[in-house]
């Protein structure tokens, strides 16, 4: 199965294929009995069977898709052998190629093709060599084998150059989805991205009980440091604190910018306690470096709330939690981390 073709997308292809397979093979079929080439029309009919039996296998897509592909590369060869209808019948080769690359991809595709081309050449020989069908005039064979080999050139060509547009689009795309979860000032995750990840870690602790704790960090006199310093000076600031928090947290938390000068971490497979002592550390990185920029240079502090996920909570409700948490650090001085103990409902202020 090629690389850039989706299930849903190769099922529809050999639905496609198996149904134009059936209806062209089964009115060929009649028309043959009417005209009384019994073998001809039981040969087709049999092709025909194989075109139902493919369009409606749903499990086995590769085995269906190769039905489809061998199903009639046998028809063909029977068509080069016996001449079809009055020597009329390696006109229906050309189909070979558009379908193989539409089914099989470029690689293996191409290889297909040319195993199919040494059967037509073989198919051609016996018609002659056992006097099966004697084609008139003698060049016919050897003229509808070259236009085949040129029309499988032009598809193979075809094929090359929609796979590569194919890949140019994936790639563009996936570049700005990844665009689209980025913050371009801080290289952190945005708050679309984040939304997503506690939907998955909501997920897991409703599911296997897996806890996760958020921190809810919002600079502190942020206003001042850019009035006082200018902009560029805060936006350098935020650039620190998102390196801070990437060297102060575990390998698969998760800090992302939720807005403004407002970050929320998510600590996957963390109590509240563990919460606190990540934030500690926050607390003193910041404590213990200073934002330099110019001739400016300044520390930073953060109010964080903090907050253990609960099950009964929504994703929301946690959020408004941690949000009332740093609204709590910001009344009580600023520089804290407050947080909120599901069993005591009590306040703890950790930090000074
Ligand atoms: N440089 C810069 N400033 C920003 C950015 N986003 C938000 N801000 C500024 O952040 C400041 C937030 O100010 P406030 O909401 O008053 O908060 P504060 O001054 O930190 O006060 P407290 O929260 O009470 O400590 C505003 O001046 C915004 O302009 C940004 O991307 N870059």
């Amino acid at each position: 199965m090629y690389e850039y073709s989706n299930n849903s997308e190769r099922k529809l292809i050999v639905r496609f294929f198996s149904s134009i397979g059936f209806i062209a093979t089964f009115s060929m079929s009649s028309l043959a009995f009417i005209n009384s080439s019994f073998l001809l029309s039981f040969a087709l009919f049999v092709s025909a069977c194989f075109y139902i039996w493919a369009f409606s296998s749903v499990k086995g897509l590769e085995r269906s898709a190769s039905a489809i592909l061998y199903n009639l590369y046998a028809l063909m060869f029977y068509l080069v052998v016996t001449g079809g209808v009055e020597g009329t019948g390696p006109i229906w080769i050309f189909i070979v190629s558009p379908v193989t690359y539409s089914i099989r991809g470029l690689k293996r595709g191409t290889f297909d093709i040319i195993l199919f081309l040494l059967a037509i050449i073989l198919g051609f020989h016996f018609a002659d060599r056992f006097n099966i069908y004697d084609y008139n005039p003698e060049q016919l064979p050897l003229r509808i084998m070259l236009s085949f080999i040129i029309v499988a050139l032009l598809s193979g060509y075809y094929e090359y150059s929609r796979e590569k547009y194919n890949s140019k689009i994936i790639a563009l795309s996936q570049k700005n989805e990844l665009l689209a979860t980025i913050d371009p000032l801080t290289n952190l995750p945005n708050r679309r991205f984040t939304m997503d990840k506690l939907a998955t870690f909501k997920k897991e602790l409703k599911e296997a009980n897996i806890p996760f704790v958020l921190l809810l960090a919002d600079v502190d006199n942020f206003k001042k440091i850019n009035d006082e310093f200018g902009h560029d000076f805060g936006d350098k600031a935020l650039i620190h604190l998102s390196k801070t928090f990437q060297k102060n947290i575990p390998k698969n938390a998760i800090a992302s910018r939720w807005g403004g000068e407002e970050f929320l971490i998510i600590l996957p497979d963390s109590n509240l306690e563990n919460g606190m002592q990540i934030a500690e550390k926050i607390h003193n990185s910041l404590k213990n470096s200073e934002v330099q920029h110019l001739e400016n240079s300044t520390s930073l502090t953060l109010s964080i709330g903090a907050i253990s996920a609960s099950v009964e909570r929504s994703i929301d409700s946690d959020i408004k939690l941690a949000d009332e948490l740093l609204y709590k650090a910001k009344e009580q001085g600023k520089n804290r981390t407050c947080s909120y103990t599901n069993l005591h409902k009590s306040l703890i202020n950790l930090t000074n």
